[in-house]
């Protein structure tokens, strides 16, 4: 019924496949095969996910000769640190794993990330594989290599490059998630629009409400486009020394958001959206963006369902928060900003006033 569709990470040696398909849990232990080179797994994941696809995960590696050992994260962005990074680590020596053992992240962006930094840690690097569960993983954190946790000055501040060695996505996981967690992964798709690609901007606009609904045709769509716009992206600027600052499009005032909050009152899509808002009211102030292609992308957030109402923080503390930003180069922020429909700039003369003045639009005009 569903059919597989495939991409790849080109990045010579370390390239890798992203595989989606409707129902793919079930031959992930045979697709893994392709890539292990040892019997050993560590399969992490978080008690939510674990209960619901763990069991099925487990029977397909052991079917396939894997022996596994799990190790479960508390849900949450907030345990996205130290602490849970090296419980984890923990289960890793205890399991014994070799260099050559593979770990395997299932569930969100959270246990992505962690569980990546974790075979990025252990025995200075071994093999990992995302099956990612979320729409935001699936369509953005389990392709391109940046693992990392949180420091409670900022977000993902230690943290490492490594690529993952496959990603399995299936997209039928989506049916038990949580409609606030679909629509924070919306923000990371329309996140592509807008900075790289008009026509799939369009294409959201005229399928909102398939998408909304969750359609199985608009789901592969909205995934493989992404992950297609990301997988060029990386190939081309792996470590982000240019293009790939384009992925973070929203995310200097959203990372220090989710800080504010504690990283428990926003979801990460939501902070990033309200973020794209205030980068879009700046880039209208310098007039990378008239008035309709504002209106468009307010509009589109709003079709979406996207909460884009801003919290009431201080602008002084976010500004603060911003400055932990990883873009940060002599003290001085670089933004990225959306320049028209489908292209992007990489500002650099932004003063302190200009983005509070942003900020402030934000707080008040939505
Ligand atoms: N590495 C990257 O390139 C990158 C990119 C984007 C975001 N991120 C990171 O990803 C994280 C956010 O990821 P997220 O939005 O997936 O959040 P998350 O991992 O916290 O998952 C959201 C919630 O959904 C639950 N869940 C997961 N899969 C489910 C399913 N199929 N059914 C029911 N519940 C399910 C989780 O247990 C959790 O409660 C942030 O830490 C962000 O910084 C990283
Ligand atoms: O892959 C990237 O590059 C991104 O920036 C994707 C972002 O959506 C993601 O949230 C990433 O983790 C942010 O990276 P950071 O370097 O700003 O911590
Ligand atoms: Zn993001």
């Amino acid at each position: 019924m569903y059919s597989l569709r495939e991409l790849e990470v080109s990045l010579g040696e370390r390239s890798y496949p992203i595989y989606i398909e409707g129902g793919l849990l079930k031959s992930s232990g045979i697709l893994l095969r392709q890539v292990s080179r040892t019997d050993k797994i560590l399969l992490v994941s978080n008690p939510t996910v674990f209960a619901l696809y763990g069991r099925k995960v487990q029977e397909a590696m052991e079917k396939q000769g894997f022996s596994v050992s799990v190790a479960l994260m508390p849900d949450g962005e907030q345990y996205k640190n130290q602490e849970e990074a090296f419980k984890v680590l923990d289960q890793a020596v205890e399991a014994q794993l070799e260099r050559s053992s593979l770990v395997l992240a299932l569930g969100g962006g959270v246990v992505g990330d962690l569980a990546g930094l974790v075979a990025a840690l252990y025995q200075r690097g071994i093999d990992y594989v995302q099956i990612p569960t979320t729409l935001l993983s699936q369509v953005d954190s389990s392709v391109g290599g940046k693992v990392a946790i949180n420091h409670p000055q900022g977000k993902n501040l230690i943290g490492a490059f490594h690529q993952p060695r496959m990603v399995i996505i299936d997209y039928l996981t989506l049916a038990t998630l949580d409609k606030r967690e679909y629509k924070s992964g919306l923000a990371e798709v329309v996140k592509y629009g807008i900075i790289h690609d008009i026509n799939f901007f369009d294409y959201l606009e005229s399928h909102a409400e398939a998408i909304k609904a969750q359609e199985a045709g608009s789901l592969e769509k909205i995934i493989y486009e992404s992950c297609r716009i990301k997988s060029e992206v990386v190939a081309k600027d792996e470590r982000e020394t240019g293009l790939r600052a384009i992925l973070n499009l929203g995310h200097t005032f959203g990372h220090s958001l989710e800080k504010l909050g504690n990283y428990s009152r926003l979801r990460h899509g939501e902070a990033v959206a309200m973020g794209t808002i205030a980068a879009s009211f700046l880039a209208r102030e310098k007039n990378y963006l008239t008035v309709d292609e504002l209106e468009r992308i307010i509009k589109l957030y709003r079709c979406l369902g996207i909460p884009i109402r801003w919290p009431d923080f201080e602008p002084p503390a976010i500004y603060e928060g911003m400055l932990n930003d990883k873009k940060v180069i002599n003290h001085k922020l670089r933004l990225v900003l959306p320049r028209g429909i489908g292209n992007f700039v990489l500002s650099e003369d932004i003063s302190r006033e200009e983005l509070l003045a942003a900020i402030r639009q934000a707080q008040n005009s939505l």
